[in-house]
């Protein structure tokens, strides 16, 4: 069990809401989609009515202090079914990376990979007092597009399972590129923060707020978004 796992949650009933897709962009088409995701009725692209506005409100920011730029949102709304889709599909990836076979590996083997894949993806798991932070609708995933569209080089892509995810891989590098990258993401966080979202701490894209993790990182004794199926 994760630490922040352990806090509680009471929900506050806000319901889930379209990102709208003329104020904030998003990854088209959406990657665990074309991956075949089973999302059944269901779009990645929902939030919390509460995570809708902090995003809108980082938005303008940036607007502010970067004319042009903008928020990417790369995944938002999870359904749990979708959190074990992408694991096992992690998994099968991190296995074939390390020239295994995913289907006949030994129980340490297996352990080994597992616990790499969940230093960045939650566990898929369906007691409502410790549900993945993205099915609660109070997580997403985000980067930052400059004013032609394309994103900001922040040195990994978002999802790698490798030590460059952690927020600071690059921040004490002497290399100005990697110094570069380093300043995209203190922006990118600099923004999210300044509007009430918390970093999860192995991953530079993922942001919280009101879920378990951001109660865990603000140190607030009670969640507000539980999960929603
Ligand atoms: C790996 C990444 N896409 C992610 O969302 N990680 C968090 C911790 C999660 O699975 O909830
Ligand atoms: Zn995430």
């Amino acid at each position: 069990m994760k630490p922040y796992q352990k806090i509680p949650i009471r929900d506050c009933g806000e319901p889930l809401v379209p990102i709208p897709r003329d104020r904030l962009a998003v990854v088209s088409p959406h990657p665990y989609q074309q991956l075949g995701a089973p999302y059944g009725d269901r779009s990645p692209f929902f939030v919390r009515e509460g995570v809708l506005a902090a995003l809108l409100e980082a938005q303008s920011q940036l607007e502010r202090d970067r004319p042009g730029w903008r928020i990417q949102i790369f995944d938002a709304y999870r359904p749990i079914a979708v959190q074990q889709f992408m694991v096992d599909y992690s998994f099968a990836q991190l296995a074939r990376l390390r020239g295994l076979d995913g289907r006949s590996l030994d129980e340490q083997q297996r352990q080994a990979l597992l616990a790499e894949v969940y230093q960045f993806w939650a566990q898929p798991n369906r007691d409502p007092a410790t549900p993945p932070p993205h099915s609660t609708g109070g997580a997403v995933d985000v980067t930052l597009l400059d004013p032609i569209g394309d994103p900001a080089d922040m040195g990994s892509p978002i999802d790698e399972i490798s030590p460059r995810s952690y927020p600071n891989h690059f921040a004490d590098s002497d290399d100005p590129l990697e110094r570069d990258y380093h300043a995209n993401r203190e922006h990118l966080h600099a923004i999210l923060h300044g509007v009430g979202f918390c970093r999860h701490p192995n991953e530079w894209w993922h942001f919280c707020l009101g879920d378990q993790m951001w109660a865990w990182l603000r140190n607030v004794s009670v969640a507000r978004y539980g999960g929603v199926e």
